[in-house]
């Protein structure tokens, strides 16, 4: 595990915003942390990075122990904050230099490295100063920066959430990309988005993980539900199983039945069958994860 965070709890005076966290995350992973604002994502990353004092629990990133004010922990972490700042008049392999001179590393290795991080990130033509850099490319630039001294730790603070479809999506196949060379821990509130990349979810709701697991695992946690077509019109269909106690509703000519095992499933199909309707298809049905999370918190 690159991070194991155990039993923290972060007080603010008398406003408890953490509660008891406990989490892991496997290494080469994409792990997504959602949570409504406010929910105390920042809180945890903060601490994470030693930023924060806990009040109680411990964190562990890479077997180092996280100590507040100490930064042994964050040689492992590349950082990305919601708003990356950059010297702006120079451009982006002139900051990466830079930045590869600050953190002391191997002369022969920086420009390697750089062409290699600014391939990643899409940024190798642009000769332009920083200082016109749209919001997408300062995020951008902003994963090459943190992922330059090949942390096992990539953190990145909403690293979407400001951005329009298109830079959504060149970050998130960014990050995807970047799972091969580090860990991947974001935050988000756009559930779309951990949908689309993560291997793994915890969603925080005021303070507490209230569920942490693999997505198609979360996705289980809720009925399961199936799609059928059939050779003849929904409501015909539903007119011929009125007798059956099954959870069954209508969505665009299909009938939408709730199937909680494969039992059921099986017997389901022979009821179909005795009332002579035929099945053209079916599917699982898949929810997005919004509605998922909003079945988990009812
Ligand atoms: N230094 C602080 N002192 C007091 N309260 C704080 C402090 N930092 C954060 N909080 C409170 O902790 C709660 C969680 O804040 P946090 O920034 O961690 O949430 P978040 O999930 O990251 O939300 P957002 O998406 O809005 O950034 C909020 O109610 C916030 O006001």
């Amino acid at each position: 595990m690159v991070v194991s965070i155990n039993q923290v709890t972060k007080r603010f005076g008398a406003k408890e915003v953490l509660k008891n966290v406990t989490l892991t995350i496997p290494e080469h992973s994409v792990f997504g942390f959602v949570g409504a604002n406010g929910a105390g994502k920042t809180t945890l990353m903060k601490c994470m990075l030693g930023l924060l004092p806990l009040t109680s629990g411990t964190i562990t990133i890479a077997g180092q122990p996280v100590a507040f004010g100490q930064t042994k922990s964050n040689t492992h972490i590349g950082y990305l904050p919601d708003v990356p700042e950059f010297y702006p008049y120079y451009n982006a392999r002139e900051y990466l230099q830079l930045c590869a001179v600050i953190t002391n590393m191997q002369k022969s290795e920086r420009a390697p490295r750089i062409k290699e991080l600014l391939e990643l990130v899409g940024l190798s033509h642009t000769k332009s100063p920083i200082r016109t850099y749209s919001r997408g490319m300062k995020q951008r630039l902003g994963i090459a920066q943190a992922l330059l001294n090949r942390p096992k730790l990539l953190i990145c603070d909403e690293p979407t959430s400001a951005l329009d479809p298109v830079g959504r999506a060149q970050i998130l196949s960014i990050l995807q990309a970047a799972k091969s060379e580090t860990t991947v821990f974001f935050s988000t509130h756009i559930l779309s988005d951990a949908e689309q990349i993560c291997d793994r979810v915890a969603m925080l709701h005021e303070g507490t993980i209230i569920f942490e697991d693999e997505l198609a695992a979360l996705q289980e946690q809720v009925d399961h539900q199936f799609v059928f077509t059939f050779t003849t019109t929904a409501e015909h269909a539903l007119s011929q199983l009125n007798d059956l106690e099954y959870h069954i509703s209508i969505e665009e000519n299909a009938l939408i039945v709730q199937l909680s095992s494969e039992s059921e499933r099986m017997q389901f199909i022979r009821q179909l069958t005795d009332r002579n309707l035929v099945i053209q298809s079916m599917h699982a049905h898949k929810k997005p994860l919004e509605q998922v999370v909003l079945e988990v918190l009812k």
